[in-house]
């Protein structure tokens, strides 16, 4: 007779029984439709289970393995010695059938002991496994092509390291670039033409939080004051006569997510500034002819080799712009006032030169360096390396000598090459032209172009290409 308790133990049984029946019919499933061929010994090395993968590949039928020693099964087999080592090993390669395939061999322990060993090929010829490790690293060549492309498209070519310099005045603008990046205060970057002013805003950008982000650089100084509108905030469709269909993203609401760099901010006409100043504000643009506004999230960079101050004085800034602007202030000092710097950027620049134009010297005379470090540089960094690469034309030895510089450059010094050449000549006359234009219109540059009879844009890249200190 049966009790009331034993009937209640034989239903858990019986319970306990189903589960693993269910459980085994799951593993076997997953066994058998593994795309590895999979085998499996007892510690002495008999086969216990094998899946049809491996069976097919071994040209044998599952139910004659079974039971067999691996060794009979398998050719240059090592299972059983692993389930004696009890080590593991990864991806051999092992030969079978005259094909090299890559295998694993895995112990199965418990409480220390083998009780079962695992083999698992991973590819039924090594040949496979080249193939995939060829796969990989063009994928790997790939991605890194891809990485350049987007930074290259994201627009942010320079990082701090890149800023040639070791002076006291130097360092510290670099140190306070460090502390400000990683937080999304707008920064102004103050400094004369051609001290690195692009150089900081990428740098910046590169260790900010935003740096996977885009990097937009707006020269408001080259942009037609009609368009700057569109350019800066974007259109809708139909906005105007030939307004592209869809409209037209402007350069903030490309630069969301990432940073904005508006170089010579000092050149914004009066009007555009009250836009901007509404954008910083409500952190929306509008898009010309839109009905709506768009919300961005963009982070500023500014920068004016301009005295903004002084500007606001005059009402040509708005002096609430000035102060949103000037959140923090980076300021760059002119070469001038770190001469120390110089033969630092000598070398840099003959080395990357020397890349770029295929002519290697060895470095620079003596008194070719004192000449450099002497002279006043109005143009800063950008005249220097322009001066370099002229000379580097210009030498015919493996060292760049004072002869070889620009007749200004060594001027003062006994040996000057003379007579300099015609495009010196006119640089000369041109630099010579536009200061006055200048200093006849107390430096209102509107005026000063009008009188050169030459466009805006051609009158700031000559002002760039001549190095003059606006
Ligand atoms: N410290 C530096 N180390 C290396 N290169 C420098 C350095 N400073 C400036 N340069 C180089 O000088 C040139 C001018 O620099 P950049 O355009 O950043 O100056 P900028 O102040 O923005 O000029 P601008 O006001 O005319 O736009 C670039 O070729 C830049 O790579």
């Amino acid at each position: 007779m049966v009790t009331l308790g034993e009937n209640r133990d034989y239903e858990e049984l019986l319970h306990v029984y189903e589960e693993c029946l269910e459980s085994k019919e799951m593993i076997e499933a997953a066994f058998e439709s593994a795309y590895e061929g999979i085998i499996i010994t007892d510690p002495r090395g008999y086969v216990r289970m094998l899946n049809d993968t491996y069976a097919e590949f071994l040209k044998v039928k599952v139910e004659d393995a079974i039971g067999r020693h691996v060794t009979e099964v398998v050719e240059n087999t090592r299972m059983h010695i692993v389930a004696k080592t009890g080590k593991a090993e990864l991806a051999r390669v092992q030969k079978i059938r005259d094909g090299n395939m890559v295998v694993h061999r895995i112990p199965i322990l418990k409480e220390g002991k083998v009780v079962a060993v695992v083999g698992k090929v991973l590819f039924q010829d090594v040949r496979e496994l080249h193939a995939l490790s060829a796969r990989v690293l063009q994928l790997q060549e790939e991605l890194e092509y891809y990485k350049g492309e987007l930074i290259k498209h994201l627009g942010v070519r320079y990082g701090l390291e890149d800023i040639i310099g070791c002076s006291p005045k130097l360092k510290e603008v670099k140190a306070m670039a460090r502390r400000v990046a990683p937080s999304d205060s707008t920064v102004f970057i103050s400094g004369e033409s051609g001290t690195g002013k692009e150089l900081f805003a990428h740098s910046i950008h590169r260790m900010s939080r935003r740096s996977s982000g885009p990097f937009i650089k707006v020269n408001c100084a080259a942009i037609p004051e009609t368009l700057i509108e569109s350019v800066l905030f974007g259109y809708a469709e139909g906005a105007f006569t030939g307004a592209a269909k869809g409209g037209r993203k402007g350069k903030f609401e490309m630069a969301h997510r990432g940073t904005i760099f508006l170089d010579e901010i000092g050149e914004l006409p009066l009007t555009m500034q009250a836009k901007l100043l509404r954008v910083l504000q409500e952190k929306e643009v509008e898009p010309v002819g839109a009905v709506h506004p768009v919300k961005v999230d963009v982070r500023i960079v500014a920068a004016s080799n301009r005295d903004l101050r002084k500007m606001v004085r005059d009402n040509r800034f708005r002096e609430d712009l000035y102060y949103r602007l000037n959140v923090v202030t980076l300021s760059i000092p002119p070469l001038q006032e770190r001469p120390e710097d110089i033969p630092e950027l000598v070398g840099h620049f003959l080395e990357e030169l020397g890349r770029e134009v295929g002519i290697h010297v060895a470095g620079v005379e003596p008194d070719a360096m004192e000449a450099l470090v002497g002279y006043r540089w109005p143009g800063n960094v950008r005249e220097l390396k322009n001066v370099l690469e002229q000379a580097l034309h210009l030498t015919e030895g493996d060292r760049i000598r004072q002869e070889d510089l620009p007749v200004h450059v060594a001027r003062g010094k006994s040996r000057v090459r003379l007579p300099f050449t015609l495009k010196e000549a006119v640089e000369d006359a041109e630099r010579e032209a536009i200061l006055q234009a200048l200093k006849v219109h107390a430096g209102n540059r509107e005026r000063a172009i009008h009188m050169l009879g030459i466009s805006r844009s051609g009158f700031y890249h000559k002002v760039k290409k001549l190095g003059i200190d606006l």
